[in-house]
Formats: C-alpha cells, sequence, structure tokens
C-alpha cells in the first residue's frame, strides 16, 4: 500500500485546496478533511506521516482532534495552524502532545518549508537514536539481529524508556522495512471498539457501518505490527488474537472472506507480564506466543552514560533557530545525572524542549532546567501546580518577548525581515508588538 505522507484538516475549502496544492507540488502526497471527524474516517482507511490541522473547526475541533490522535494514533505527529496568535493557545497545544504549530495567516511556502525542513525529515531520521550505554548496546546489536528473522519480539521496560523507537528501529533493519508499520495503542483504544480497529468491518456489520472499512492487520500487510501495551488488552480479544496468530488469518467483522495475514508481530508492555498472568489479567499462552524474544529496556537511571548524549540529541531535535545550538553549562550536566527520570527518557526530552524556551545566550544553566516534580508535584493539579504553570507561563511570554526585541534590533527594526527570521507574519508581529505596548514596553517601531 503506497502511503499517504499528510492528511490536511481544514473547514475553509479555499484555504484547503491552497495548502493541497502547494503540498502536493513539493512532492507529498495529500488527502484532505473538513473536519475532525471526516479526518478520523480518512486516518481509519489508511495512515499517514503527518497531519496539519486546523485549530477551529465544526464538530470535533483541533484540540479534540489532537487528543483523538495521540491516543489512536500515538506515531502520527500533528501540526496545529491556529488563527489565533496568543501563546496560550500554542502552549496549551504543545502541551497536549502537537509536535508544532503556526500561526494564520502563513505563507503556505512558509508551510512547506516548515514541514520538509523541520518535519518530516526528523521522522526517518536514524541519527536520534541514542545508544551510548554497554547495556544499551548489548540490547540494540541483539535487535538488530533479531530484525533479520520474522520472531515476534515481546519489549518490556518502564514508561517512556524508549520501546517505541526500539520497536521501530526493527521493523526499519527487518526484511520488511519497505512495508507499513501500524501501532496500536491498545491501552487508549475502547474495548468495544477495538476489536473492529483490529479486524475491520463490512458495511451493515453492525448499527452505525456505513461503509467498509479494513482494519489495522490488514492495513499492515506486508510490514509490522506494534501492539503497544499488549498487557491492556481485554482477555476476549486476547483469544481472539491468538487465534489469529495461530492461524495467520483474520476476517472483517461481518464479512465472509478469511484473508491470509502476512504481517510480523512486535508487542510492547510496561506492566511485568509474569505478574499480570498470576494476577489472571494476561493468557500465559499469548504470553508465549508473543515473547519469542523477550527484550527489556533498562529504566534511565540505570544507564546513566546516556543522559547527556540523549540531552545533546534532544538539543539538536528541538532547536529551532538558526543560531548555533546552545551547550549545557557544567552544573546543569550535572543536574541531569544526578536525578532519577521516573519518566525515563520521555521525562528528559521534554526537560530539554522546555530549557530551550527558557534559556538565553549560548548555554543552557542550572536555572533553565523545571523539573516535572516542579512543575506538578507528583499529584492531581493543586493551586500550587497552577502557580507553577502560571509562572513558566509568564517565564515563555517574557521569554517571547525578549526574542522579538532582540530580533527587531538586530534587523534594524525592520518589522518585515524581523517577523520573516521569527518565522511569523507581519500580522502576527504587529499584533504582539501591539500587545508588548500595552504591557508598558517602549516599541519605537
Ligand atoms: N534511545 C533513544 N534515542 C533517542 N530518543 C529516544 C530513545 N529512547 C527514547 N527516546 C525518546 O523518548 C521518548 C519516549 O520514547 P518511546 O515512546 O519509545 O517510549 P515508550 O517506552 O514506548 O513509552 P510508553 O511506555 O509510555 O509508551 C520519545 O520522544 C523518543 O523519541
Amino acid at each position: 500500500m503506497q502511503q499517504t505522507d499528510i492528511l490536511i484538516v481544514e473547514d475553509d475549502p479555499s484555504l484547503s485546496e491552497a495548502l493541497t496544492d502547494t503540498l502536493e507540488m513539493a512532492g507529498y502526497r495529500t488527502i484532505a478533511a473538513g473536519d475532525g471527524a471526516e479526518a478520523l474516517a480518512r486516518l481509519a482507511e489508511a495512515p499517514v506521516r503527518l497531519v496539519i490541522s486546523d485549530l477551529q473547526m465544526p464538530k470535533v475541533n483541533g484540540m479534540n482532534l489532537l487528543e483523538r490522535i495521540k491516543a489512536d494514533y500515538p506515531e502520527i505527529p500533528v501540526l496545529l495552524m491556529t488563527a489565533y496568535g496568543t501563546i496560550e493557545n500554542a502552549v496549551q497545544a504543545m502541551r497536549a502532545g502537537a509536535c508544532d504549530y503556526l500561526v494564520k495567516p502563513f505563507a503556505a511556502e512558509a508551510l512547506v518549508e516548515h514541514v520538509s525542513r523541520r518535519i518530516l525529515p526528523k521522522l526517518g531520521k536514524t541519527d536520534t537514536r541514542v545508544v551510548e550505554s554497554p547495556a544499551m548496546k548489548k540490547l540494540w546489536g541483539l535487535a538488530a539481529r533479531i530484525a533479520k528473522t520474522d520472531a515476534t519480539v515481546l519489549i518490556q521496560g518502564e514508561s517512556g524508556t524508549g520501546k517505541e523507537v526500539l520497536a521501530r528501529y526493527i521493523h526499519q533493519s527487518s526484511l520488511r522495512h519497505k512495508g507499513p508499520f501500524v501501532a496500536i495503542n491498545c491501552a487508549a483504544i475502547p474495548e468495544n471498539m477495538l476489536e473492529a480497529e483490529l479486524f475491520g468491518y463490512e458495511k451493515g456489520a453492525y448499527t452505525g457501518a456505513v461503509q467498509s472499512v479494513p482494519g489495522k492487520l490488514e492495513i499492515a500487510q506486508g510490514g509490522t505490527v506494534l501492539f503497544d501495551e499488549i498487557t491492556e488488552m481485554s482477555l476476549p480479544l486476547q483469544a481472539k488474537l491468538l487465534r489469529v496468530l495461530q492461524e495467520r488469518e483474520i476476517e472483517r467483522l461481518g464479512g465472509r472472506k478469511p484473508l491470509a495475514l502476512d504481517i510480523r508481530v512486535l508487542a510492547t508492555t510496561n506492566r511485568n507480564p509474569k505478574e499480570w498472568i498470576s494476577r489472571g489479567l494476561f493468557r500465559e499462552d499469548l504470553y508465549y506466543r508473543l515473547s519469542v524474544f523477550p527484550l527489556t529496556i533498562p529504566p534511565l537511571r540505570e544507564r546513566r552514560e546516556d543522559i547527556l548524549p540523549l540531552a545533546e540529541a534532544f538539543i539538536r531535535r528541538h532547536w529551532q533557530s538558526g543560531k548555533p545550538l546552545p551547550a549545557l553549562s557544567e552544573t546543569a550536566a550535572e543536574r541531569l545525572l544526578a536525578y532519577a527520570w521516573p519518566g525515563n527518557v520521555r521525562e528528559l526530552d521534554n526537560l530539554i524542549h522546555r530549557a530551550l524556551i527558557l534559556q538565553s545566550g549560548d548555554r543552557i544553566t542550572a536555572d533553565d532546567l523545571v523539573f516535572e516534580d516542579d512543575l506538578c508535584g507528583g499529584g492531581s493539579p493543586t493551586s500550587s501546580d497552577r502557580r507553577a504553570a502560571d509562572s513558566l507561563m509568564d517565564e515563555l511570554r517574557t521569554h517571547e518577548e525578549r526574542l522579538i526585541l532582540e530580533t527587531l534590533k538586530e534587523q534594524n527594526g525592520s518589522r518585515k525581515s524581523t517577523a520573516e527570521r521569527l518565522g511569523i507574519s507581519e500580522r502576527t508581529l504587529r499584533y504582539k508588538l501591539a500587545k508588548m505596548r500595552e504591557a508598558g514596553y517602549v516599541v519605537a517601531v
């Protein structure tokens, strides 16, 4: 199956057409949807590499769509377009998992540039995989050898340790690398929908099935399927999956034609599967079928040699300016090495992302490191969490204002080149300058 590159979700038909034309001319295969609900239907039909969506839309809006995509298709990045140049919307979207945002209006060329330079190359880039510690070198060496076979692999490890990264590596190093890689998050899809999601259904199979839809297993033909958080699957569905893996055949719900399956199966869990089995929550026979090769990724605190190389990789991943990459100060590096990383690599990734927003000059200092504990205190949001979030927002705003003033000075007061340099439209810059004047800044232009 040929994969579509980009799904464009925009309710304004003329803008949707303009985006489609520009992206197609730049060589991307696109499909379009007029609202979030239609976008979800398109995604169920075929995988895409990137979703570009408007924030304000009827029915399912951009924010809700982002939440659904993060739950059902966590591997697909979402770029949001927002008409309101407020930092609040953008911060909220980034917190909810958007890979980036663009403020409307923007030139279509700016979008192409953004997509081709910053987003799509990143997805295929292999240099962001950090394998430095002896434990990880051994594990990845083993994974490289297993990849060449069609063996089923069960990847275990705490949340955020890089199980999906390893699963993708196995697929990309396998003989199936030209085929699709389809990830199914068993924990995020409601039990009653997971079966239809896996097997697909024929028109009329149940009320509401107005058209035939292929399941994810069918979409993955010739490639690899990743069952993320497999231990969260219900017992009846575990039994069905086991049968499929034994018989290598599937049938759409309400269908009568069995289809021979040609997929490689990978699965992940952040639970202890043996314990789950003893509690009667995970089938032992399914466990043995999946864990032909069990691989366990150690938590980050047990492989400290990876911390600084990962931090550097994330600085490269998130650095958006054309200026040289900032370096970690010695005290910042010490703090990273001393921390316990309960959220593992994902927590480090988020921390560096925040640090790059807060830092200035050519270094990231210890003051730029806002640890998750400082932000949320580990529990449900309290008024002090909100104060921490508000103060982060204030810091972000101050940082943005400083950036605008510095760039204006650098560009000798030219609003046009300042807007270009910052990657925003002149209108957005005008709006932001007006807000800054309101807040008491002396802005000469
Ligand atoms: N070895 C690595 N090199 C570079 N980045 C990594 C590595 N391991 C993990 N990451 C990054 O850390 C984040 C979490 O990784 P991933 O989603 O693979 O973890 P996971 O174990 O599958 O998490 P979960 O259990 O919550 O699903 C991602 O941003 C990923 O890019």
